[in-house]
């Protein structure tokens, strides 16, 4: 597998004397095309480890490769092209621009890419379809729902060939009918070839994952198996009751973990 592989990873912030360890020592592999929710209390580590896997912030110490790329040998301009081509994020607070439609939100990274315009709003439709908003690119942020901008922030990134999916707190803005919805997305997104790796502190949202790290202290502090078997996703049945506990399985024997 490729997937992302992370080993001995630290985050030290500070200098000596106020030093604090977001991430003090983790080992995870995740393969591609799984779900992974990490879970923890505020402090955990959870927002500087997603950071730290899509490139926007480095290890003190330790390797993390994701495709097979250590990303401590990009340079930030490499990083940043990592980004904008295969790496998208999704934050708690909605970070839609309300001047422009969902379907010009969604087109932005790949016009900031270069796409031509008409390429790029074309993609931006086929990535809003994804997470069921295909009738609502005209439509401005402030005329639609929280979770519908949610999804349509999901739309954006995953747009174009992006296939990993950070969500940091992604349901956290929203009530619990919405939050299922965008956990839905998430879900069927990571079903359709997407890597999705998610932070929350709502242990309803385990349901979605295939694995569930629980992080403490920057640590991890247990990992198992979600129930994406009993959140109607029969595709990912399989993989989500065995992985990291079992050889036999392709996937699993991939996303076996070392910490
Ligand atoms: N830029 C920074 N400078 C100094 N300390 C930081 C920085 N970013 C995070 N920390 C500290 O690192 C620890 C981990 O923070 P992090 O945001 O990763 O936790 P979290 O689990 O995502 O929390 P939350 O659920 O509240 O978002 C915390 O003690 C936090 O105060």
């Amino acid at each position: 597998m490729a997937g992302i592989r992370i080993s001995g990873a630290r985050r030290t912030y500070g200098s000596s004397g106020g030093e604090v360890h977001a991430v003090d020592g983790i080992d995870l592999k995740i393969a591609d095309g799984e779900f992974v929710v990490l879970m923890g209390a505020s402090g955990s580590g959870k927002t500087t480890l997603l950071n730290l896997i899509g490139g926007l912030d480095r290890l003190s110490a330790g390797r993390l490769e994701v495709w097979g790329t250590d990303l401590a040998g990009l340079s930030e301009a490499r990083l940043a092209g990592l980004r904008m081509t295969s790496i998208g994020f999704v934050f708690q607070e909605l970070n839609l621009l309300p001047e422009l439609t969902l379907q010009e939100n969604v087109a932005l990274p790949l016009e900031g890419a270069g796409v031509p315009r008409a390429e790029a709003r074309r993609r931006a439709d086929e990535a809003l379809a994804r997470v069921g908003l295909a009738e609502l690119g005209p439509r401005f942020p402030d005329e639609v729902s929280g979770g519908q901008q949610q999804r349509a922030a999901i739309a954006r990134a995953v747009v174009g060939e992006r296939r990993l999916l950070l969500a940091d707190e992604p349901t956290g803005a929203l009530d619990s009918a919405t939050g299922t919805q965008v956990m839905r997305t998430l879900r069927e997104l990571c079903d359709s070839g997407v890597t999705v790796v998610v932070s929350t502190h709502n242990p309803a949202n385990a349901q979605y994952a295939d694995r569930v790290v629980r992080m403490r202290d920057g640590r991890i502090d247990g990992i198992t198996a979600g129930n994406s078997a009993t959140a109607g996703n029969s595709a990912t049945a399989g993989n989500s009751a065995t992985a990291g506990n079992s050889a036999a399985t392709g996937n699993s024997a991939a996303t076996g973990r070392s910490a």
